[in-house]
């Protein structure tokens, strides 16, 4: 058995590499970030490889789905290949035992604050009762690493830091100021540690009482209770809470969870209780979630946490090795090296833990100081191509009023004057090409129109731009507008 981190050669880490690629290449970007941005592989064996997901809710999906798919694309780069192991990786997310073993884990806990305002978390140094009276509420398992001391803060998180050590530090009784705080992110960008950090701190008190579920223990968690007829108690025991926050909301699904879903936050809400969403896209984006639920998500505060800066992935870096230092004093990470790994490591905060990591399993196996050159060895996989940007139906329809001076109110009104008409076909022409969504998803963004109107607009504007030079420039300016943004 070939134990592939972190002691994954070279040739294992580019052949992982490459079937990540075909897989993604075979998917499409956004059904690949969905769904396979977070699997991991564990082992490869002569004809069989095993590989690890987070949750129980994206192995049944991926194996429903994907398992002929994610075979084949290993098959192009191992014939001998004949059989996936798919298994969830242990719910402590950072602490694997199995694939860490050998590599000493990092405790960020002791990491310097990032800046000067009231410690919250100085609250909840004591990890352990925080987790066992949060376990005991049924609530998923928290990484005691994931804590706003070790959460640094930058450019594009400054808003959501801000808003969720509010909630943090808030008192029971006091007036909630913005409800619920929904934050949005790509995958690895820190939205998991920001609820952690929340639930941690909201916490250490013994005043309140906070909840942190991912989506998929909601669901799992309702859908037992059902089974045993203990739903009532279920709840109750939800809306007895202070602050429930809930992780991945992008995985909730079925109707009967959602309706429980926007029983209990109206009913939280209401009470003026506190509830923190995450998601991987914004309330308008959840397609599957009724319109009801969409749009008390979005009546709260919605916060983007853009991608990371690279001055936040050098912050990120330096905390992580500090972290590691306190546990090994000998593992030195020199400057010029962070300066590399932030430069060229631009995804998310998962690859800049991982790049860590292996410095230091490398370091400590081989007693090797890191260097430059063994850092650019080590992490080659981690660097990823530039991906195109995601272009969102609203940056669309923003970009197409801009250019033919109307106002949005207008593309997505019922007038039908040309003024209006023709700036609204291009922007319904431009969801249909520069997004993955739908027609009648896209109908409903513009106004909820119906899916043969923005069928018919496509349609007359591909038409038009095949025979008109000035409006297929016009369209190409408006989609490298879009691009650069
Ligand atoms: N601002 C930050 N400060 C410190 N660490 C960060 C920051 N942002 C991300 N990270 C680290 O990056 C890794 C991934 O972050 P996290 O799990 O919170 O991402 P996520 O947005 O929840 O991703 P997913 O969509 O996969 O659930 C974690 O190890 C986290 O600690």
């Amino acid at each position: 058995m070939t134990n592939i981190q972190p002691a994954m050669t070279n040739i294992e880490q580019d052949r992982w590499s490459r079937v990540k690629g075909r897989l993604r290449t075979s998917v499409g970007e956004d059904v690949y970030t969905s769904w396979f941005a977070r699997m991991d592989l564990e082992s490869v064996h002569d004809e069989s490889v095993h590989l690890s997901v987070p949750t129980r809710f994206l192995k049944s999906w991926i194996q429903a789905h994907y398992a002929e798919r994610v075979l084949s694309c290993w098959q192009a780069e191992m014939p001998q290949v004949h059989r996936i192991d798919l298994s969830v990786r242990t719910a402590m997310r950072h602490a694997a035992p199995a694939k860490e073993a050998s590599v000493p884990q990092i405790d960020t806990r002791r990491i310097e604050r990032t800046d000067s305002r009231p410690a919250v978390e100085l609250r909840s140094v004591a990890t352990a009762p925080v987790s066992a009276s949060h376990d005991a509420l049924g609530g998923s398992p928290l990484d005691p690493r994931l804590t706003f001391a070790s959460f640094v803060v930058g450019r594009s998180n400054t808003l959501a830091h801000a808003a969720a050590r509010q909630v943090a530090e808030g008192r029971r009784g006091d007036p909630v100021m913005f409800n619920p705080l929904y934050i949005h992110a790509g995958v690895g960008l820190g939205k998991t540690h920001l609820l952690q950090a929340v639930t941690w701190a909201g916490n250490s008190g013994i005043e309140r009482k906070v909840l942190y579920l991912t989506a998929e223990k909601f669901m799992y968690g309702f859908v037992a209770a059902l089974k045993t007829q203990t739903a009532l108690a279920f709840k109750e025991a939800l809306r007895g809470i202070d602050v429930l926050v809930i992780d991945d909301l992008q995985f909730l699904q079925g109707k009967s969870t959602q309706a429980e879903f926007c029983h209990t936050l109206n009913a939280l809400i209401d009470a003026g209780r506190q509830v923190v969403i995450a998601a991987d896209r914004p309330p308008s984006d959840l397609e599957s979630l009724d319109d009801r639920v969409r749009s008390r998500l979005a009546g709260g505060l919605v916060v983007e946490m853009g991608s990371l800066g690279e001055e936040l992935r050098l912050g990120i870096l330096k905390s992580r090795v500090a972290a590691a230092r306190a546990h090994h004093a000998s593992f030195d990470v020199p400057e010029q090296v962070l300066e590399y790994l932030a430069r060229t490591i631009t995804h998310n905060g998962r690859d800049l833990e991982g790049a860590v990591n292996r410095l230091l399993a490398h370091s400590k196996l081989n007693n090797q100081p890191v260097t430059l050159e063994m850092a650019e060895r080590e992490v080659r996989d981690l660097i990823r191509p530039q991906e195109p940007k995601r272009i969102k139906i609203e940056d669309i329809q923003r970009v197409v009023a801009r250019q033919y001076n109307v106002s949005r109110s207008d593309l997505l009104s019922s007038r039908r004057t040309a003024n209006v008409v023709r700036p609204r076909q291009v922007a319904m022409y431009l969801a249909k090409t520069l997004t993955l969504r739908s027609l009648p998803e896209i109908g409903r963004r513009f106004g909820g129109r119906d899916h043969t109107t923005v069928l018919h607009a496509v349609r007359k504007i591909e038409a038009l731009v095949a025979k008109d030079v000035s409006l297929s420039e016009e369209v190409e300016s408006l989609k490298r507008q879009l691009q650069s943004e």
